[in-house]
C-alpha cells in the first residue's frame, strides 16, 4: 500500500532552535502514534504537513499531496485535531461542530446532520446543547476530534488526544481512536510523549528524538517476544526462585513473578518440575514480550534483558 505521508530531508529551523532536522520518514495507512519528549518537533511536523508553515528544506506529500502545492487540497481531506486549548466557551458542541462543518463547505443541512453524527460517534450526545464552557477535559477533547472528524477526513491528525486526561478518560479516547482506525477505517497519525501508551492502539510507531527520526516500525517489530520467562506461583516466590537458582537458573524477583531467563526448552521444564517439587501451584508461565519503552533506554534493536542478580538466600 502507498504510504500515507512521505517526507524527505523535512527540516525546520526557528531562530534559537531547529525543530526537524533532515527528516526522511514514510507511514503506512491505519493507525500510527508519532512519538517523542515535549520539544521533539511533533507539533511542528504536523503543522508542515497540514501545508501550514513552510519547512526550512526538504518536501514531503500527504495522500499524495505536495505540501508546498496543495495545502488547501491536504486541509480537506485530514482533519485535525490540535493540542492546545481552541473552543469558544459560550457555544454549544452542536453549534461549533455545525460549524466548523459549514466551513469545510458542507450545506446547512448536511453539516447538522454530519455534526450529530460525529458527536454521537466521540459519546457526546446527551450533552451535546450544553455550553462548552461548562465541559470536563474529556468532553472537550471529544468535541475536538469531532471537529477533526466532521468532514469525513481520509487522515487525520490528533496532537496529544489524552493530554490532561485522568487514566480512565485516557482509555476512553484511546479506545475511541482504535475505532476510528478500524470501524471507520479512516488512518490515524497520533502524538504522544507516552510511548506506552501508543502500544496499545497503533499499528505502527515513528519515534522523533530532538526533530530527528530515531524509529519507524510496526508495532509488531518493537513488541516481539524477549528471551525472559515471567512465572508466578500462588504462593512460595522466593521459594521457587532459589530451588531455580540452586539449579543455575537466571532469575530474579520482580512484583509478586520470577523473571527467568530462557536458556534452551528445559527451562521449561525446571521450572515445571520445581513448582511440582516444592508443592506449589502455578499461575502463570509465559514469554514476556518486550515493552515499546525500550526502545528509548535502549538505542539498538531490544535485546533481552540481562539478568545477573539472582534471589537473595
Ligand atoms: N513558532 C515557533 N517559533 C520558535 N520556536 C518554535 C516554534 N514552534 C516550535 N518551536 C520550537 O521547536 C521545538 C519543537 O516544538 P514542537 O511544538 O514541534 O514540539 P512537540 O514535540 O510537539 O512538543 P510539545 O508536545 O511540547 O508541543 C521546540 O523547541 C519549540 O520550542
Amino acid at each position: 500500500m502507498p504510504p500515507i505521508i512521505a517526507a524527505e530531508g523535512l527540516t525546520m529551523r526557528f531562530p534559537r532552535v531547529t525543530a526537524l532536522d533532515d527528516l526522511t520518514v514514510s507511514v503506512p495507512p491505519g493507525v500510527v502514534g508519532l512519538v517523542g519528549a515535549n520539544g521533539a518537533g511533533k507539533s511542528t511536523l504536523i503543522k508542515i504537513l497540514l501545508g501550514l508553515l513552510p519547512p526550512t528544506s526538504g518536501r514531503a506529500g500527504v495522500l499524495g499531496l505536495d505540501i508546498a502545492r496543495d495545502g488547501l487540497r491536504i486541509r480537506e481531506r485530514v482533519g485535525f485535531m490540535p493540542e492546545y486549548e481552541c473552543l469558544p466557551p459560550d457555544v454549544s458542541a452542536t453549534e461549533f461542530v455545525v460549524h466548523m462543518a459549514r466551513m469545510c463547505g458542507l450545506p446547512p443541512a448536511a453539516a447538522r446532520e454530519r455534526a450529530a453524527d460525529t458527536l454521537r460517534h466521540v459519546g457526546l450526545y446527551e450533552e451535546r446543547y450544553r455550553p462548552i464552557g461548562g465541559y470536563s477535559t474529556g468532553m472537550r477533547q471529544r468535541v475536538k476530534l469531532a471537529q477533526a472528524l466532521v468532514h469525513d477526513p481520509e487522515l487525520v491528525f490528533l496532537d496529544e488526544p489524552t493530554n490532561g486526561l485522568d487514566p480512565a478518560g485516557r482509555d476512553e479516547m484511546l479506545d475511541l481512536i482504535r475505532r476510528i482506525g478500524t470501524e471507520f477505517g479512516i488512518s490515524v497519525l497520533v502524538t504522544s510523549h507516552l510511548l506506552g501508551e501508543l502500544e496499545r492502539v497503533c499499528d505502527h510507531v515513528v519515534i522523533i528524538d530532538g526533530g530527528k527520526l530515531l524509529r519507524s516500525q510496526a508495532v509488531e517489530a518493537y513488541t516481539g517476544m524477549s528471551g525472559v520467562l515471567t512465572v508466578e506461583v500462588e504462593e512460595g516466590r522466593d521459594v521457587l526462585g532459589r530451588h531455580l537458582y540452586d539449579q543455575g537458573v537466571k532469575v530474579h524477583p520482580e512484583g509478586r513473578f520470577l523473571i527467568v531467563e530462557i536458556d534452551g526448552e528445559e527451562t521449561y521444564d525446571r521450572i515445571r518440575d520445581g513448582a511440582a517439587e516444592l508443592e506449589l501451584r502455578l499461575i502463570r508461565l509465559e514469554q514476556r514480550r518486550h515493552r515499546i519503552e525500550e526502545v528509548f533506554t535502549d538505542p539498538v534493536p531490544p535485546q533481552p534483558p540481562s539478568i545477573t542478580k539472582g534471589v537473595p538466600r
